[in-house]
């Protein structure tokens, strides 16, 4: 492909072996890679590529320009087609991009983004996580026990997240082997079988839990036992023509969205969270507050209380943290395809051209960590988004029609779960050997893909702590 006049300010990454090696450092490591071309290349570069070129723009404009999308020029099947490949195991051509834009986005849109929909889901996962954390507690008596904290937000989130979604028959002791599945996605992009092995294993006794699994509610002409979602969902996939086998291949790819990046984040918060002081104390002050204030200081009827009826900025403290949180660990936008040639405006005078059937990501990480974007940008300042002060214009769930369709219930996800560990327990953060971490943590793993991912090395002590707000369900108070 020959580069138009247009495109001479538009840096191509020079690798070692064309094609395979930018890509390679781009699906290994994305974060240190991109914010090296960041750094050498500024706010927009091109990696070539065997069927054309990933465009990649960091700056405030080039995402803009390109999340906005007045023109219909973009459309996010490329990104979906590969998280639906490689982790559901269902290869998808362009019938799977209209499957996901006519029946199954305006599903997940009903369920998640309406408060209607979240009435439906969001007390439910309440309910579960406080019963969860309640056994939990009880198990732990008055001694104290080390997690590791990825596993401990990962069984938390997915297993009661999950049964808020689809229904008591969903079978959560798929946990670990979801976990792997995701912790090898990179794996996955390299199609060499011995080295994904076990991660196709994982997949495939999924694929077979998540079939029994929706043998068990389908009756034939509908879904029973299932919360509203769940029966919309898998009755969009029933009148599919899609083998039993990739209908699970899809949910299953919905269930990564739902959860993966959910406990990335989660675990991060806590990182974040624990390792401050200060922060930790201000924000669990205020949690104490608020439940008091508003709720009687129990912290059940807050779980019990629907959505809709929750003011968004009820917790302001926790909810800057989360914000902070999402800034320091979200990279990369979904990837996006050009449906045609088009100009792509990523700062003063400069102008890409993108051409029909090439790819393009946002580089979101590099932006969150540019001082012009916002000062100390490195570091995590929990109060920084009720501070006053510069924020950044964009969202870390992306922006436009392909905007993520879960950042409510993720951020409601997120700071329950944190309200809850804090009703109930003493928390520090340790390593493997159970030492207490202070100053210098792990740094996040490197393979992860488009939100960061904590070391597996960050562990987390629990301490039972007696409270009266946190009667156990069947103890009642
Ligand atoms: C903290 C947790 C989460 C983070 C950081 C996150 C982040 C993102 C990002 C960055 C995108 C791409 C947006 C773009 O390219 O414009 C996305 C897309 C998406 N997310 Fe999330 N997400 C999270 C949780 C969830 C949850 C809980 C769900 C489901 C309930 C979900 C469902 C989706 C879907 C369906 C899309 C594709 C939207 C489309 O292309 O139309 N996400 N998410």
């Amino acid at each position: 492909r020959s580069l138009s006049t247009r495109d001479e300010g538009f840096p191509t990454v020079v690798s070692v072996i064309p094609w395979v090696g930018a890509a390679l450092g781009l699906a290994q490591d994305s974060f240190n890679f991109m914010h090296k071309c960041w750094g050498k290349y500024g706010g927009g570069y091109k990696i070539p590529i065997q069927s054309g070129n990933i465009a990649i723009f960091c700056s405030e404009e080039g995402m803009k320009d390109v999340f906005r999308d007045k023109t219909r020029s973009f459309n996010a099947g490329a990104g979906h087609r590969i998280g639906i490949r490689l982790i559901g195991g269902v290869d998808m051509d362009l019938q799977g991009v209209h499957l996901y834009d006519k029946d199954l986005g305006p599903v997940i849109s009903r369920a998640f983004l309406t408060t209607n929909g979240l009435d439906l889901i969001v007390p439910t996962y309440g309910m579960k996580l406080f019963e969860f954390l309640s056994n939990l507690s009880n198990d732990l008596g008055d001694s104290n026990r080390m997690f590791n904290l990825t596993t401990l937000m990962g069984q938390s989130l997915y297993k009661n997240a999950s049964v808020a979604v689809f229904g008591d028959h969903f079978p959560d002791n798929t946990f670990d082997d979801f976990m792997h599945l995701d912790e090898n996605f990179s794996r996955l992009m390299i199609p060499i079988p011995f080295y994904s092995r076990s991660a196709l294993q994982a997949r495939n006794r999924l694929l077979q839990s998540i079939q029994s699994y929706v043998r068990s509610v389908w009756t034939g002409s509908q879904v029973e036992g299932a919360p509203r979602f769940a029966s919309e969902l898998i009755t969009a996939l029933k009148g599919t023509d899609l083998s039993d086998k990739d209908q699970a291949g899809l949910l299953l790819a919905f269930m990564w969205g739902m959860h993966a990046n959910t406990i990335r984040v989660a675990g991060f918060l806590f990182i974040h969270l624990l390792s401050d002081h200060q922060a930790f104390t201000k924000v669990r002050e205020e949690i104490d507050s608020i439940l008091k204030s508003s709720y009687a200081d129990d912290v059940k009827t807050f779980l019990e209380t629907p959505y809709s009826s929750v003011p968004r900025d009820e917790f302001p403290l926790l909810d800057s943290a989360v914000k902070e949180t999402l800034r320091l660990s979200v990279l990369l936008s979904n990837l996006r395809e050009a449906q045609r040639e088009v100009e792509v405006d990523y700062g003063t005078g400069k102008r890409a051209r993108v051409r029909k059937g090439d790819l393009v990501l946002l580089n979101m990480g590099s932006y969150f960590r540019d001082e012009a974007v916002c000062s100390d940008a490195d570091n995590f300042r929990f109060d920084r988004f009720v501070s006053g002060e510069n924020t950044p214009a964009l969202s870390a769930f992306g922006g436009g029609a392909h905007m993520c369709k879960g950042r409510l219930v993720a951020v409601h996800e997120i700071k329950v779960l944190f309200i809850l560990f804090t009703r109930f327990f003493e928390m520090s953060l340790v390593d493997e050997k159970g030492a207490p971490l202070r100053e210098k943590l792990p740094p996040p793993e490197t393979r992860s893909t488009a939100v960061s991912r904590p070391s597996d090395k960050i562990h987390i002590r629990l301490r039972r702590k007696p409270s009266k707000s946190t009667r156990s369900i069947v103890q009642g108070p």
